[in-house]
């Protein structure tokens, strides 16, 4: 990793079923984001907030999607940022809803081709985020970015064109309890390596990390992880507009951050769906902060580097 870290507020909230999400950002850094990373060794740099990029007409003919200009908008420039500054340090994206890693990833993922490296993602999160324009129900466009960023069927007139698709195979998913009928089928057939929250009661979180971080690290890749809040237990994390009973401990968060920091292979990071409105005095802000502290490096006692 570099010693450079480029805070990007991404005040997104059309995608989300109700408001809130666009005071994450400040939240964050109300949280003490920077300082965290500023005593861990880090030069942080903070670029302010993402504006979306100029609004263009388009409707679908599924009647439940709402705000898919906005979408448009927000993708394209959030694309932009995160293939700009991922030249320049690790970027930590402050969302925002999760509809905004259709832009972070799309543009990530360009830049891991530019730079000839394979690009992995890790999706923490009680959903896998994988309907496409035509099935989403809800028309919730934070249920659809995984589906984007992988090239699935039904984007392409509707949505900026991918310079370069994520493959479904080196996308990793945890911590899902929440998965539509068809998001079921799709995932399947796509062939992303999904986990539930079965699989981490039966096997424990960390073998399951730790085989995903193996093959990234078998093909030298870059790894991309977007932490959406409701990956964690509602009773530590409230401050979210989904959250789905059953999720991630304290424990496992924290465990599953400091494995990824000991790999190395993280280059950038998304903490998306925070909910100032709905959270209690700032402690999912602080949770997600400590989080991410401890994805770049903070840990109790000092272990060899590179031990996952
Ligand atoms: N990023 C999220 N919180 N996504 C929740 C999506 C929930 C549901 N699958 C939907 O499409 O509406
Ligand atoms: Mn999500
Ligand atoms: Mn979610």
């Amino acid at each position: 990793m570099t010693d450079k870290c480029i805070l990007i507020g991404a005040p997104v909230q059309d995608g989300a079923g109700r408001l809130g999400c666009e005071m994450g950002p400040s939240a964050y850094r109300a949280a003490g984001l920077r300082e965290a990373l500023t005593d861990l060794g880090f030069v942080v740099e903070d670029r302010g907030n993402v504006a979306p990029g100029p609004a263009c007409d388009i409707v679908h003919p599924n009647v439940a999607v709402h705000h898919l200009p906005e979408f448009h908008a927000w993708t394209r420039s959030l694309a932009e940022a995160a293939f700009q500054a991922s030249g320049e340090g690790v970027p930590i994206f402050l969302g925002g809803d999760h509809s905004l890693s259709a832009g972070t990833i799309a543009g990530l993922s360009r830049r891991a081709k530019a730079e000839s490296r394979e690009f992995f993602v890790l999706w923490l999160d009680a959903h896998p985020d994988f309907h496409t324009l035509e099935t989403t129900t809800s028309g919730n466009l934070h249920g659809t970015p995984m589906a984007y960023v992988t090239g699935q069927h039904g984007f392409g007139s509707f949505m900026p064109p991918l310079e370069a698709p994520v493959k479904p195979e080196n996308v990793c998913m945890i911590g899902l309890r929440s998965v539509d009928p068809a998001e079921r089928n799709a995932l399947r057939e796509a062939g992303v390596l999904v986990h539930d929250m079965r699989a981490v009661d039966e096997q424990g979180i960390a073998p399951l990390i730790r085989r995903f971080l193996e093959r990234v690290d078998a093909a030298d890749g870059v790894l991309h992880v977007s932490l959406d809040v409701d990956f964690l237990e509602p009773a530590i994390a409230p401050g979210v507009g989904t959250t789905v009973p059953g999720g991630a401990t304290f424990r496992e968060a924290h465990l599953v951050m400091e494995m990824l920091h000991d790999c190395g292979a993280v280059r950038s990071l998304d903490l998306v769906e925070l909910n100032p409105f709905l959270d209690e005095r700032g402690r999912t802000a602080l949770l997600m902060v400590d989080l991410a502290a401890s994805l770049m490096g903070r840990r109790i006692l000092d272990r060899p580097t590179r031990s996952f």
